[in-house]
């Protein structure tokens, strides 16, 4: 090659290399508990399946700084996001609940990124997923739900014993129900591309919409009704999956696993919660607590100042799920790698 072109096709290389990413995981982070555990894992997590992409996470106000430190240690962008209130006239006592939830709807301001998966602060990624990035443009992409949990039990799909998950089990009873509930996703993980068009139709739609017990979930669910397309489960294994259509779970196959289902989590995983003493979610949980335990990556590193504070809540955190462990026998508990 000709020395000059040789030149300019690496002067252009460089540009490409400096321009910042058009693509990115986000997450959500709010309040003071313990999510932040939850990030971190995702972000070891996608790290260690080679994500080429960054996770950018969007903070409400009350995240404590200890906490912010953390995550860009993780190599996380932490951007700050202002809170969304529920519409007026709400009941006060689910603020916190629709504040937390609602904000999420933030995301759709970091316009500068085209594409953006998101994913909660609660699913860990066992295989790379990069190529949802990919996906033609134009559509909301995300995993079909379950109505099967006592969650769902205030919804008509409940009630009649119908999941869209095997829709031929119990028939919807259109006759005297009209037509069946439009497919619905879970929330947990979907893929979307930023706009502040879009941002301002989301909030000023949300302004004159009730609330409704799944917040967020609900609310975009009727939104993106027109241009939802769902996409194979093994991209959000809602783990009732397991115990409610195991018909339909191939578990080798899985992607990521959205730890929703009560008493999952698997920073506060005690294992007495109703389904937490199966195997399979034992298993799931381990293999969490394997990623955020793995210290071959950042880990903590370059921040000596404020390893002694993380070691301290992550100990704090890490009790239940010892005692449980310990309890259960058929886990070996490994200790986390020191921080320093
Ligand atoms: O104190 C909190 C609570 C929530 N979150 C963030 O908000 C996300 C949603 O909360 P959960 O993961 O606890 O909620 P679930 O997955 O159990 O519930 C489901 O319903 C919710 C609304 O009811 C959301 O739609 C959510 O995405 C969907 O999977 C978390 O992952 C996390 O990213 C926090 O940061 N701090
Ligand atoms: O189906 C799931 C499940 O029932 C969870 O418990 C709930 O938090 C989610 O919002 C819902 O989508
Ligand atoms: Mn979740």
């Amino acid at each position: 090659m000709a020395p000059e072109l040789a030149g300019k096709m690496a002067a252009k290389a460089a540009v490409a290399a400096a321009k910042p990413a058009t693509k990115a995981y986000v997450t959500f982070l709010a309040g003071a508990g313990d999510y932040w555990m939850g990030v971190v894992g995702l972000a070891k997590g996608l790290r260690k399946v080679g994500s080429a992409y960054p996770l950018v996470v969007a903070v409400l106000p009350d995240v404590p700084e200890l906490h912010r430190k953390i995550l860009v240690s993780q190599g996380c962008i932490v951007r700050e996001i202002a809170p969304v209130y529920p519409p007026e006239n709400h009941t006060q006592f689910a603020m916190a609940y629709y504040v937390i939830n609602y904000s999420k709807l933030r995301i759709w301001e970091f316009v500068e990124y085209e594409r953006m998966v998101y994913l909660d602060a609660d699913i860990q990624v066992f295989e790379n997923i990069d190529e949802l990035f990919d996906l033609p443009k134009g559509h909301f992409y995300a995993v079909m739900d379950c109505f099967c949990e006592k969650t769902w039990s205030h919804t008509p799909q409940y009630q009649i014993g119908y999941c869209q998950q095997c829709p031929d089990k119990v028939t919807w009873p259109a006759a005297e129900m009209g037509p069946p509930p439009a497919l619905y996703f879970n929330a947990g993980m979907f893929v979307h591309e930023p706009s502040m068009a879009t941002a301002k139709a989301l909030l000023d739609t949300l302004r004159v919409t009730p609330t409704t017990p799944f917040a967020e979930q609900d609310f975009l669910n009727m939104f993106f009704k027109e241009q939802y397309k769902p996409i194979p489960l093994v991209y959000n294994l809602v783990l009732a999956m397991l115990w409610r259509h195991p018909e339909n779970v191939q578990l080798e196959k899985v992607k990521v696993v959205h730890y929703c289902a009560a008493g999952s989590k698997p920073w506060r995983f005690t294992g007495k919660e109703e389904n937490m003493d199966r195997e399979d979610i034992r298993i799931l949980v381990r293999n969490w607590w394997d990623i955020y335990n793995d210290d071959e990556s950042l880990d903590f590193k370059g921040l000596p100042a404020l390893a002694a504070d993380a070691d301290e809540l992550e100990a704090a955190a890490k009790k239940p799920l010892r005692a449980a462990l310990a309890e259960a026998g058929t886990v070996k508990y490994v200790a986390a790698p020191s921080a320093a």
